[in-house]
């Protein structure tokens, strides 16, 4: 099967984008005109409702071989590990931890190779978000695959994925991440032999940079840093598959063209990706270690002003400097949720059992923190000198609903039984008699 090439990339997050990859095809002073250059269909995709207030709408205009209709009738398709069933089990105030995701033994494309570990919300009541795993070792070949309930937040921890959109290719590694907006359809390929990594679901409002507050104007995620394509196209025609992702469920229709055949567009409705190795980082140069907020990448807002659907925060390497206090995450409990995953190397709070590729679930007001060890260091750590945590990457989706974990997630071998024995040896040092 032919493939289509990257034309690489714009940057800037949310801006006006205008790409063509055959020039001349973007009409001038209107969007959709009688005809189109070269015979091509005009379609708007929406990714906010037409009122929406201006700062907030999103929208894009494709200019393409064949409209999106052009298929045949869904039926519904069997996907035995990823869906939206967040009520299967019991939502749990156990701290839960599993080991890295297998990789796969048996052919597993990305779209086969997702599971869904927790969720909270859906599709239907256009909030909350969905978390999954993926393992796979192989491309997907002659299906195309859009997801109707979300946009996706992929985080790769291991492979590099090749993501060709509708609108552009994005290559991701580890250590960057890739945003498809709700209903973008594209098929997934490998560049290594095996990938792995996490996704959340996003059902509710858009990702978005997040406020800086008395930060000023820059710092934290830069907007030009974010990269969205160029418009790409294959024009390929045979028996293929697309997959969408509606209501919580899989539907397949028979496709007799690639939909990967966009020639040109503009917009502001697109996928981007972003290296999370440019995030400029600030944090405590004083005392005290700040609320993880500080490292928020991306945020999807709720109707409550501060509360965020889903907020993507990142724990890169960075200088501990802080004096007479803490240094690492401090013990707490919090109103979010918090689901944790490891991209490379040691996170600060855990000296042992949260390696690369595994996870972490701790829900509303469930307490946790340092383990033993990692409480033990930090309290007899010299602070006299700065602590340089290099060659790590840990992510949080933290969401103001309980996640609810899936029974295949709760019955994994992966699941940690003892998680809870991390805090187990935290010794008793109380002695009134001394200072
Ligand atoms: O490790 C965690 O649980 C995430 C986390 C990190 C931090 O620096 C402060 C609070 C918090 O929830
Ligand atoms: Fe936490």
């Amino acid at each position: 099967m032919t493939t289509m090439v990257g034309n690489g990339y714009q940057s800037g997050f949310g801006n006006e984008f205008a790409t063509e990859a055959l020039p001349g095809v973007l009409p001038e002073g209107q969007n959709s005109p009688q005809r189109v250059a070269h015979g091509l269909y005009a379609e708007q995709v929406s990714g906010t409702a037409f009122t929406a207030p201006r700062r907030e709408n999103r929208r894009s205009w494709l200019y393409r071989i064949r409209p999106a209709a052009m298929h045949k009738p869904f039926a519904p398709l069997v996907h035995a590990t990823f869906h939206n069933r967040f009520d299967e089990a019991p939502a749990t105030p156990n701290q839960l931890r599993w080991d890295p995701w297998p990789l796969p033994t048996a052919p597993t494309d990305f779209l086969d190779g997702l599971v869904t570990i927790a969720g909270n919300g859906g599709a239907a009541e256009q909030g909350g978000i969905g978390v999954h795993v993926y393992a796979a070792n192989r491309s997907m070949e002659g299906r195309y695959f859009y997801d109707a309930d979300g946009e996706l937040l992929i985080v790769p921890q291991l492979g590099r994925l090749r993501l060709l959109t509708e609108l552009g290719v994005l290559d991701v590694a580890p250590l960057e991440i890739a945003v498809i907006p709700r209903g973008i359809r594209l098929r997934v390929e490998l560049l290594d032999a095996e990938a792995r990594g996490y996704v959340a679901e996003n059902f509710g409002a858009l990702l978005r940079l997040p406020d800086l507050g008395p930060i000023g104007a820059n710092s934290m995620a830069l907007p030009r840093d974010f990269l969205t394509p160029h418009a790409a196209w294959e024009d390929v025609e045979g028996d293929f598959k697309l997959v969408a992702k509606f209501q919580g469920a899989l539907w397949q229709a028979d496709i007799g063209h690639s939909p990967l055949d966009v020639i040109a567009w503009h917009g502001n409705y697109a996928p981007y990706k972003y290296d999370l190795t440019r995030f400029n980082t600030v944090g405590s140069i004083s005392v005290d270690h700040p609320d993880p907020s500080i490292f928020t990448v991306l945020t999807s807002p709720s109707d409550t002003p501060g509360t965020a659907n889903l907020d993507f925060v990142i724990f890169p390497p960075r200088w501990l400097v802080a004096e007479h206090t803490f240094r690492p995450p401090y013990f707490h409990r919090n109103v979010a949720s918090e689901f944790m995953g490891l991209i490379e190397g040691a996170y600060d709070a855990k000296a042992g059992g949260f390696a690369p590729g595994g996870m972490s679930l701790h829900n509303c007001m469930s307490g946790h923190g340092p383990d033993a060890a990692s409480f033990e260091k930090a309290t007899a750590a010299d602070l006299s000198q700065p602590d340089h945590l290099t060659g790590t990457m840990a992510f949080m989706f933290e969401t103001r609903k309980v996640f609810r974990p899936s029974a295949q997630a709760l019955s994994a071998p992966q699941l940690q039984d003892d998680y809870y024995t991390c805090w187990q040896g935290i010794a008793k040092h109380f002695d009134p008699t001394k200072p």
